[in-house]
């Protein structure tokens, strides 16, 4: 057919992998595989596509996939191109339904719309005060740890940046930082099953995946998750309505002392004909599972860095003493924007370990990026943020190296060489929140203890580019292994 000509011929003038094909699947095999062969391919794509001017094709089933490593590039594609591709997108879909994150774009547009504002600076400079008393009990949380050996500290980060998203999203103190609860479960649950079935080739479809005998247990924790959230709506709804008879809990859990995106969300869309009970629960369900994952592996690997490179933990302290002085008082936004080495080395982080590695964009019409390659119709670009951010032709000869300061010398050579939040008209809308948050969890345990690698690890080892797997963001493969002790101040 024509299409099928359209797509062979730009095959052909971009260049296919060098990796052989398989009859009917294509290039898809290669991604059936383990988490870890799956973080290699991407990185094997990012190196073979920046040898090829940023462009390079492999084929998944019946569908060309453009990976893009160029900066012009993706900064055409996420200003002309919003629709996402659906296909590779269908584990996560089934869970965020149409919540703006995946939505359809006509879905999409008015419900960004609502959300957007939400993300002010007045709203973020007020959840720092969720930020601080949150990574304070973090911090109580570490304490057993202190010179007590190894350990992971992913889960405290996790269990962190959960409480914080929760009490910002619904209003309440899910404590899962202390206790256990059924809600934390479901979703390690969900986030589990969905990374499993996108590596599936048999779990592909939908009504293929409710026909396997995981379906049952998936679709017990998304039944459990969406009744928790619908009750917390019920009675969001109920106290909207007379004001007067709040108590300080909510469902069980103590209500914050913030207001919450659900509560803003309500009114932003209006309170008659405003959103149903749906629309709410998608779209703070979308903010509960856009903001966790992402800002835990963001600090952890930001933890972990600064284990394994003295000099640059020791510059941030110097720098949280500028800040703070001896005094153990509570962070407050206002002290956020002068913690400017601390930025830079969340960003080297988010360089180097990009939790979203890649995005995915539909092309739905022919379009010619600057370089004069036409993409047609029917092709998915995907944007590998890990290949953009390692590309030498933007970060010269040492752009495998941590190196912060990078980022205080100067306006980088081009807006999208690096992109950990997307770019364009459709990129994170928590980003800033993301910053904020890292940035006070990060000052928070720095304050308090001095982060160690391994015990035993040999110095050679230390700057060796860490290990990486993906699972819907990406994993340290080691388990973002460190020491901790307690500082003497
Ligand atoms: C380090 C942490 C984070 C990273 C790396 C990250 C990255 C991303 C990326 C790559 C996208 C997809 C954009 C695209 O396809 O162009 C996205 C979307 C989104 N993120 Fe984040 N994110 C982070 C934290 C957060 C937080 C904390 C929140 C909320 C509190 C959040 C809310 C959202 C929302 C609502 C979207 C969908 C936007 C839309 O489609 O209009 N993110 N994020």
């Amino acid at each position: 057919s024509l299409k099928e000509k359209k797509l062979n011929k730009l095959a052909k003038e971009i260049g296919l992998i060098d990796k052989p094909m398989m009859p009917i699947l294509g290039h898809a095999y290669l991604f059936l595989s383990t988490r870890k062969e799956i973080m290699k391919l991407f990185e094997f794509l990012a190196e073979e596509s920046s040898r090829h001017r940023g462009l390079i094709g492999f084929w998944n089933i019946n569908r060309l996939l453009v990976n893009i490593t160029d900066p012009e590039a993706t900064e055409f594609l996420l200003k002309t191109c919003l629709s996402k591709d659906h296909g590779l997108l269908r584990g996560p879909l089934m869970f965020t339904g149409n919540g703006s994150i995946f939505a359809p774009v006509n879905i999409w547009r008015p419900r960004r719309k609502i959300l957007a504002p939400t993300f002010s600076m007045k709203n973020l400079n007020m959840f720092v005060n969720v930020f601080a008393d949150q990574t304070a009990v973090m911090g109580n949380q570490l304490a057993p740890k202190a010179g007590a050996g190894d350990f992971s500290v992913f889960k405290y980060v996790a269990n962190y940046t959960f409480d914080a998203v929760c009490e910002t999203a619904l209003g309440i103190q899910i404590q899962s930082q202390i206790k256990q609860n059924s809600f934390v479960n479901a979703i390690d649950e969900i986030f589990r099953m969905t990374g499993d079935r996108m590596n599936s080739f048999t779990a592909r479809h939908d009504f293929m995946y409710r026909m396997m005998p995981c379906f049952k247990q998936y679709d017990k924790q998304r039944q459990l998750l969406y009744r928790f959230v619908n009750e917390i709506i019920q009675i969001k709804r109920e106290e909207a309505a007379k004001p007067a008879e709040c108590a300080g809990t909510l469902h069980g859990f103590k209500k914050s002392k913030v207001p919450s995106f659900l509560e803003m969300i309500m009114e932003h869309s209006g309170s008659i004909g405003g959103y149903t009970d749906l629309e709410l629960r998608e779209e703070t369900m979308v903010i509960i599972l856009a903001g966790t994952d992402t800002s835990a592996v963001g600090t952890s690997f930001a933890l972990v860095m600064m284990s394994r490179y003295e000099e640059v933990q020791k510059k941030v302290y110097e720098e949280l003493k500028g800040v703070f002085g001896d005094s153990n008082r509570t962070i407050t936004a206002a002290d956020l924007p002068s913690l400017k080495y601390l930025e830079a080395v969340i960003k080297e982080t988010l360089r180097l370990y990009p939790p979203v590695p890649v995005i995915v964009r539909e092309v739905d019409r022919d379009v010619t990026l600057p370089s004069g390659v036409t993409l047609v119709k029917d092709v998915t670009a995907f944007i590998n943020i890990l290949g953009i951010h390692r590309n030498r032709e933007y970060w010269g000869d040492d752009a495998d190296d941590f190196r912060p300061e990078r980022f205080l010398e100067g306006p980088l050579k081009h807006p999208n060489q690096f992109i950990p939040f997307s770019n364009g008209v459709r990129n994170c809308l928590g980003y800033q929140y993301a910053m904020m948050s890292m940035k006070t969890a990060l000052s928070s345990v720095l304050r308090r203890y001095s982060i160690l690698p391994p015990d035993g690890m040999d110095p050679e080892q230390l700057k060796k580019p860490l290990r990486l797997e993906y699972d819907v963001s990406i994993k340290h493969v080691d388990k973002f292994i460190i020491r901790i002790e307690k500082r003497n101040s």
